[in-house]
């Protein structure tokens, strides 16, 4: 008799990530160089030339403000603890450079633009920190539906290293133990939502503390459906 030991309850599925070492995508060949299938994680170097991390910084770093949370009851954005970046968005195709990633990013993942949400950039300077938590809405929360209305549940995320960080800043994974260490033009992929509606708990996942320097990160979730 066959016995789950490991009291899985999420069913993973093939990774919409291409195969290989190498990945052609339009405008650039990027490297991959780490895959974890539980959960999906997939690291990929060169997703972003020096010169697109240092333009993203410019242009965000006049109007970044502190970084919230959502707050699981009324639906609203707060600010927690827990979260001490600060940070900004820019609108879908709000500029060239934007739009460029936009498409790569969409062609990394093999997935619509139309689903993406507003790049977020982040900034942590010394000891600030994004403690572990999940990219996805918990359902049975009220102040989720807002979120949910809009495109429906995340399914992954992506993150992009803007800067090369002196010491800590990882992106960690306590559950899995993991730790990825942030490098310029980097690329971090995890994805958490099934065809099932399942979503992965081992994605929970944090910003460490910087202990020297600076860290600049910018996100992109993706939803399951159109995000407008
Ligand atoms: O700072 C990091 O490495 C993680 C950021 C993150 O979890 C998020 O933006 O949702
Ligand atoms: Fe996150």
């Amino acid at each position: 008799m066959e016995t789950n030991l490991s009291n899985e309850s999420y069913s993973y599925e093939p990774s919409r990530i291409a195969p290989g070492n190498l990945i052609q995508l339009s405008d650039r060949l990027v490297n991959v160089r780490l895959r974890l299938s539980r959960p999906e994680i997939v690291l990929v170097d060169g997703f972003m030339t020096d010169s697109e991390c240092n333009e993203l910084i410019g242009i965000a770093q006049h109007k970044l403000s502190p970084s919230t949370v959502v707050d699981l009851q009324s639906g609203g954005k707060i600010l927690h603890e827990g979260r001490t970046s600060e940070g900004t968005y820019f609108h879908r195709n709000e500029n060239t450079l934007i739009q460029q990633l936009e498409l790569r990013i969409s062609e990394l993942l093999n997935f619509p633009i139309e689903n993406g949400e507003g790049i977020q950039i982040l900034r942590y300077k010394i000891g600030e920190e994004y403690r572990p938590h999940f990219d996805f809405f918990p359902e049975q929360e009220p102040g989720s539906a807002t979120y949910l209305s809009q495109g429906g549940q995340r399914i992954s995320t992506l993150i992009l290293y803007l800067n090369e960080v002196e010491d800590g800043g990882e992106t960690i994974f306590p559950d899995i133990h993991l730790s990825v260490i942030p490098r310029k033009g980097s690329a971090l992929y995890f994805s958490y939502l099934n065809s099932l509606n399942q979503t992965d708990p081992l994605t929970l996942h944090g910003g460490a503390p910087v202990k020297s320097g600076e860290k600049w990160i910018a996100t992109k979730w993706m939803r399951k459906n159109e995000y407008k």
